[in-house]
């Protein structure tokens, strides 16, 4: 199996006698969106800053593209990129200027960096707002102009501090989409932080639930829903023809099935895990003529609101990460 691309072994931060993060033990793999979930003060950012070799861990272990992030920061942060929750930019300077500064910093060479900024813009979809001053531009143009920043150095990783951060739904959407594409189209392995669950449980492969500094879970969300022993993992929506008791009490009766009932001329199937395969043959073979499937799957804030009801972690339902 490949080497994981951040891999962290029994990680832990004091602050005086504070334990800012416990223990920790985490591997995440080239080319993955991982999201570092959990309440304000859980750990998240404490974690990210000893990944990146910006403070210190008091024990552990933690290495980033095969490097070992307290003995070679500098190596660590020349492939890494990172934008924090708080992006300073020269507000007098126009977006592109900034990305030129940085760029010039970055000892690009001048020819090649004015290419690599205006691909960049245009990747951020910020070229027509190239010209005006960062002070003008929006908390998403912000965001955006910072993930443009933070690719210009062709970072193998970016780790993203709670980058939805005070956006508008929209401006939330684009960028995740924008991240998305990021990690496909380039292979970038993308770590980011955040408190809203729902929104990053629509582009993260796995998510890792952090509180009081430990890891309590980690995994994709269908293996958390079963991990918090849901007992119905998820809901199919079917449409059929004609539906009839005898229908509803053959589906009762099949394996995984918890419950059958018909809605608005749909049948609402809570099942354990997806069962959709066998449910069609099983419709068609009986003669129905089949008209709609649709999985509905138990999504982050379910899960989260299951582990920390009432913000405390809810001990009874708590499956403990096992690195
Ligand atoms: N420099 C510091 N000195 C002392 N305590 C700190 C320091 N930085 C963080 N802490 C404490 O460590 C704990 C973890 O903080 P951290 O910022 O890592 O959490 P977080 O999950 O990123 O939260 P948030 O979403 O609010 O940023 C908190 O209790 C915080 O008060």
């Amino acid at each position: 199996m490949k080497q994981p691309i951040i891999s962290i072994k029994d990680l832990t931060k004091m602050y005086d006698e504070h334990v800012a993060v416990n223990q920790l033990s985490l591997s995440i793999q080239e080319g993955e969106i991982f999201g570092l979930l959990g309440p304000n003060g859980a750990g998240k950012s404490t974690t990210i800053l000893m990944m990146l070799g910006l403070t210190e861990p008091t024990s552990g272990t933690v290495r980033v593209c095969g490097l070992d992030s307290v003995r070679q920061p500098i190596a660590v942060k020349r492939r890494v990129g990172y934008l924090p929750d708080d992006i300073g930019f020269y507000e007098d300077m126009t977006g592109y200027d900034n990305l030129m500064y940085t760029a010039r910093l970055n000892r690009i060479p001048e020819l090649e960096a004015r290419q690599r900024v205006d691909v960049m813009l245009q990747r951020v979809g910020l070229s027509e707002a190239a010209m005006k001053k960062a002070s003008t531009y929006s908390r998403g143009m912000r965001q955006r102009l910072g993930l443009a920043e933070v690719l210009l150095k062709k970072p193998e990783v970016i780790i993203l501090d709670e980058p939805t951060l005070g956006l508008d739904p929209e401006g939330v959407r684009e960028l995740l989409l924008l991240i998305k594409a990021l990690s496909r189209d380039e292979g970038i392995t993308v770590l980011l932080s955040s408190h809203h669950l729902h929104q990053v449980q629509q582009i993260c492969d796995r998510v890792g639930i952090f509180v009081k500094g430990e890891l309590l879970v980690e995994g994709d969300v269908p293996s958390l829903a079963k991990g918090l022993y849901l007992e119905e993992a998820l809901t199919l929506e079917v449409g059929v023809k004609p539906i009839d008791n005898e229908l509803i009490e053959k589906l009762r009766s099949l394996p995984g099935v918890v419950r059958v009932d018909e809605q608005d001329g749909l049948l609402q199937i809570g099942c354990k895990e997806d069962i959709s395969s066998e449910l069609s043959r099983i419709l068609i073979e009986s003669g129905c003529s089949l008209f709609h499937l649709q999985m509905k799957q138990y999504g982050l804030d379910e899960i989260y609101h299951r582990y920390f009801e009432g913000g405390e972690p809810n001990a009874g339902e708590i499956k403990r990460n096992t690195p």
